[in-house]
């Protein structure tokens, strides 16, 4: 191995541009998005899209509400052929909705594109070919005048045959290839080049798209090449500038969003970042970035769940469980301190304000998500998420104190599986911590009346270590009357209650907090159709706790 293959590599050339204006701007309003799922996504997959595969995936497009999308590189295969004229045969392009293709600058594959194209009310013809050094020395063997003629060659035969069918209304759209890798000002002469030659008006504009075919650098540069070639490109008013990242640095999403700052009016992408190698700009997240920052996309993300299952049919391919807005864990706390926090935003968060829940950047509910995976639990987690849990699946609102107690008994068992613990869990495990023990103490019956001093009298059938015996006491309230039977094996410190379920069925749960004559406080819980009876069975689940240990 080189000693230091680092230094195999060149270091990249930034433009200078010491007067950029991007880095001032704010995005206030979306792009015109081209999703190239069906193209420069279909063409990085290891088994491209079958037709039926390629119209599930437009459809979803359409819904989603992409305007321009690239359907097919129709001079590639039958079935990229096949697919464009049956979307055109079968009339599923709606009416807003402008279909594009690409070819390279050969006139059979240019021909063959247009053709596949005819009927069509409105179609974008893309041409690109590359023009960045190493392409122009090693896969073309010429210089930079043989590839600018090869733009303009591809330009005229664009023209040709669009001709041939003036019943569409053809749009042009240049890509200089590799742009990002290419001498600023070479890509400006043959972008120039292919404008004065095309003649768009400002009513009959062309795009001009500028990728960043393999990412080369920060996305700063990006930005700058791209405010430069805005700066300079000609009629720029019948120019709609486009960028198309690749993702090989891992800073697509950023290239994109600074290249929108720096002037571009157009991003291509694909759906979670499918595409060639590491992946072109994602537009789910680009589209749902905006989203979080008060600008509406234009896109529809609300069902992102039903969009994924799509994509990953479509292209075989998984989106990652961390993948922004989408994966599965995204919106999932495991940790504690994250937990706690989730847990009090949410109860803080009113349906009229602004989104400010710590640590969730946006709403999962906006993107179809329920709140129940918002935390799960493992021996990462503290008794807050404990708690969100079993209030969320079970609907016990434990008291403070008893969340300290309780996640005692959680972390135990994760600490011995070492795995996560599931709501289910959660829940057996309180129900076996409070609920289930009827030993020593075991509730039959009460009945209350009235003491003869005033306030309640009681009497409670109760069973202790398997003897039947009846209590008496007298108290202010039923509670304190029972507690009072106990004749001092328990004192109240805390009493909590709420009702569990609605309508006939609610029943109400009852928390105590005893302290025991050894000087332990511990909790217990009751739950029954009756409030009595449940802060009775409350307080006999503390006593049966504390004679376990
Ligand atoms: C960055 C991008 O994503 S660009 C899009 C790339 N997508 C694709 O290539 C998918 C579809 N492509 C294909 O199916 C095939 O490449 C086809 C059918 C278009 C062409 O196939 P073939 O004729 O067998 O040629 P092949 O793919 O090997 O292309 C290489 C030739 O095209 C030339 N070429 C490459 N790009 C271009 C271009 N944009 N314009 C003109 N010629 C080009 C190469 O220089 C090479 O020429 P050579 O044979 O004289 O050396
Ligand atoms: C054809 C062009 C736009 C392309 O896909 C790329 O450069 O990545």
């Amino acid at each position: 191995m080189h000693p230091n293959p680092a230094s195999k590599y060149r270091a990249f050339s930034p433009i200078a541009l010491p007067d950029r204006t991007w880095p001032n701007q704010r995005i206030s309003h979306p792009p015109v998005w081209m999703s190239t799922d069906l193209r420069d996504g279909n063409q990085s997959l290891i088994e491209p899209m079958n037709g039926e595969k390629k119209l599930r995936m437009f459809k979803m497009l359409v819904e989603i509400g992409f305007k321009e999308i690239e359907v097919a590189f129709p001079s590639a295969s039958q079935t990229d052929y096949d697919f464009v004229r049956k979307l055109i045969e079968e009339r599923h392009v709606p009416d807003d909705v402008t279909i594009e293709v690409l070819t390279q600058s050969r006139e059979d594959l240019i021909k063959r594109s247009v053709e596949s194209l005819v009927g069509s009310r409105r179609a974008i013809v893309h041409l690109y070919n590359p023009i960045a050094p190493a392409w122009r020395r090693i896969v073309f063997d010429t210089d930079r005048e043989g590839v600018k003629q090869l733009a303009l060659a591809g330009t005229r035969l664009v023209r040709k045959y669009t001709g041939q069918y003036p019943e569409t209304d053809w749009v042009y759209q240049y890509s200089p290839e590799t742009f990002s890798a290419t001498e600023p000002e070479f890509a400006l002469e043959v972008c120039n080049a292919v404008i004065e030659l095309w003649q768009p008006t400002p009513e009959r504009k062309m795009i001009i798209n500028l990728p960043a075919t393999v990412e080369m650098s920060t996305p700063n540069t990006y930005a700058d090449q791209i405010e430069w070639m805005s700066r300079n490109l000609a009629r720029r008013d019948s120019v709609i500038l486009s960028v198309h990242p690749h993702n090989d640095r891992g800073t697509a999403v950023a290239a994109a969003e600074l290249a929108v700052m720096a002037g571009a009016d157009r991003v291509e992408g694909c759906l979670f970042g499918n595409g060639e190698r590491t992946g072109n700009v994602d537009l789910v997240t680009l589209g749902l970035n905006l989203y979080s920052q008060g600008v509406h996309p234009g896109l529809d993300f609300s069902q992102i769940d039903t969009i994924r299952e799509v994509v990953e049919h479509c292209n075989q391919l998984p989106v990652h469980p961390r993948h922004p807005y989408a994966g599965d864990l995204v919106y999932t706390a495991f940790s504690g301190s994250h937990q706690d926090a989730i847990k009090k935003g949410l109860a803080k968060q009113k349906a009229d304000e602004f989104w400010d829940v710590p640590y969730l950047p946006i709403d999962p509910a906006d993107v179809g998500r329920t709140y129940d995976a918002v935390i799960r639990v493992n021996s990462q987690s503290g008794k807050g998420g404990v708690a969100f849990v079993l209030q969320q699946e079970y609907g016990f609102e434990m008291p403070r104190r008893m969340q300290i107690e309780f996640s005692r008994a959680i972390q135990r068992v994760s600490d011995e599986t070492g795995r996560e613990i599931t709501s289910a869990d959660i829940h057996e495990v309180f129900t076996q911590e409070y609920l289930r023990a009827v030993e020593p103490w075991t509730y039959y019956a009460h009945h209350l009346h009235s003491a003869k001093a005033g306030g309640v009298a009681i009497t409670a059938d109760i069973a202790l270590a398997g003897q039947r015996v009846q209590l008496h006491g007298e108290g202010k309230g039923p509670l304190e009357a029972f507690v009072r039977a106990l004749d001092g094996k328990a004192h109240i410190v805390e009493y909590h209650e709420h009702s569990l379920g609605k309508g006939e069925d609610a029943r109400a749960a009852c928390y105590v907090e005893l302290r025991v004559p050894d000087g332990r406080t511990l909790y217990g819980v009751g739950v029954d159709s009756d409030i009595v009876t449940a802060a009775i069975k409350a307080v006999l689940s503390g006593l049966n706790r504390a004679a376990k240990v």
